[in-house]
C-alpha cells in the first residue's frame, strides 16, 4: 500500500458523503487558510447527485470563502455544455450554481471546439496557469471509481494509458466503455500534482475493483487508481461498507 494513502470506511452511503463532503470542505479552507486560495479538481458521476448539494448548502456552504476557489474538472464528457451527459452542466445544477465562486474562476472543459485534440492543448493551457498561480498543485482532486475500476476517464487496459506523453496534464480518451465515448481526461501526471486526492466509492458493485485497487500489488493498466501517486500528497478513499467488503488488509 502507499504510505500516502489513507482508507477511511462509514457505515452507509449517506454518512460517506456526509463525511466526504465535510473533509472536501476542510482541505478547501485549509488551503485558503495557508496559501489565501484553493484548486479544486472535480469528477462527474455520483458525486454530483450525493455530494457536491452538501457543499452547495449549509452548514457548509457559508463556511467556504467561494471567491478564492478555481474549478476545474478531473473529466469531462466530450459532449455539448446543454447535453444532460456533460459533467460541467450537471455540477453547475447541484452545485456551482448555488455558492457564490466567480464564473471566471471555473474552467469547464471546452467541448465547443470540434476537434477534441485542441480542447486538450487549450485545457492543458489553462491547467498550467492554474498550476503556476496555486504553487504548482491542486488543493484537492476529487474522483470516483467505476465498478470497472476506471477513474476519472482513465480507463483499464484502454490504448491511451499507455500513450499518454511525457509531461501531458490532459488526454483525448476516445472509445471509452462507458459511455459517452469521447471523454477529455486529466492525466496521471495532473492529478497526481495534488495535496489531496479523495477517491469517494460506495456500494457493493464496486467491492471487487476497491479489494483490486487497495491490494498490495496489481497491474497499474488494469487498475488505472494505481497511477494515482501524488508527488507531494496523499490519497484518501473513502469508502461506505459495501464498497470496503472485500479489502482484505
Ligand atoms: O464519468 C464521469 O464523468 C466520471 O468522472 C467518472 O470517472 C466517474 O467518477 C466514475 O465513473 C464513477 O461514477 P459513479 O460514482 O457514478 O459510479
Amino acid at each position: 500500500m502507499n504510505e500516502q494513502q489513507s482508507i477511511r470506511v462509514y457505515e452507509h452511503a449517506d454518512e460517506l458523503y456526509r463525511m466526504a463532503a465535510t473533509f472536501v470542505a476542510e482541505q478547501i479552507r485549509s488551503a485558503i487558510d495557508n496559501r489565501g486560495q484553493a484548486l479544486i479538481a472535480l469528477s462527474g458521476g455520483s458525486l454530483t447527485s450525493r455530494l457536491y448539494p452538501l457543499l452547495a448548502n449549509a452548514p457548509l456552504r457559508e463556511q467556504i470563502d467561494w471567491s478564492r476557489v478555481s474549478i476545474v474538472f478531473a473529466d469531462e464528457r466530450y459532449v455539448p455544455f446543454d447535453d444532460s451527459e456533460n459533467n460541467y452542466r450537471a455540477t453547475r445544477q447541484t452545485f456551482l450554481d448555488h455558492v457564490p465562486v466567480h464564473a471566471d474562476q471555473v474552467f469547464p472543459v471546452p467541448t465547443y471546439y470540434r476537434d477534441p485534440q485542441q480542447a486538450a492543448t487549450i485545457y492543458q493551457q489553462q491547467l498550467t496557469a492554474l498550476l503556476t498561480a496555486h504553487g504548482g498543485q491542486i488543493d484537492v482532486a476529487l474522483l470516483g471509481m467505476g465498478p470497472d475500476g476506471h477513474t476519472a476517464s482513465l480507463f483499464p487496459r484502454h490504448p491511451v494509458l499507455t500513450a499518454i506523453p511525457a509531461g501531458a496534464l490532459t488526454v483525448v480518451v476516445a472509445d471509452a466503455p462507458k459511455p459517452p465515448p469521447l471523454r477529455l481526461s486529466l492525466t496521471p501526471a495532473a492529478l497526481n500534482t495534488a495535496r489531496a486526492v479523495v477517491f469517494v466509492v460506495s456500494g457493493a458493485d464496486k467491492a471487487a475493483a476497491v479489494a483490486a485497487a487497495l491490494a498490495d500489488t496489481g497491474d497499474a493498466m488494469a487498475q488505472p487508481t494505481r497511477l494515482i501517486n501524488p508527488v507531494a500528497g496523499t490519497v484518501y478513499w473513502m469508502l461506505d461498507r459495501a464498497a470496503a467488503e472485500r479489502v482484505t488488509q
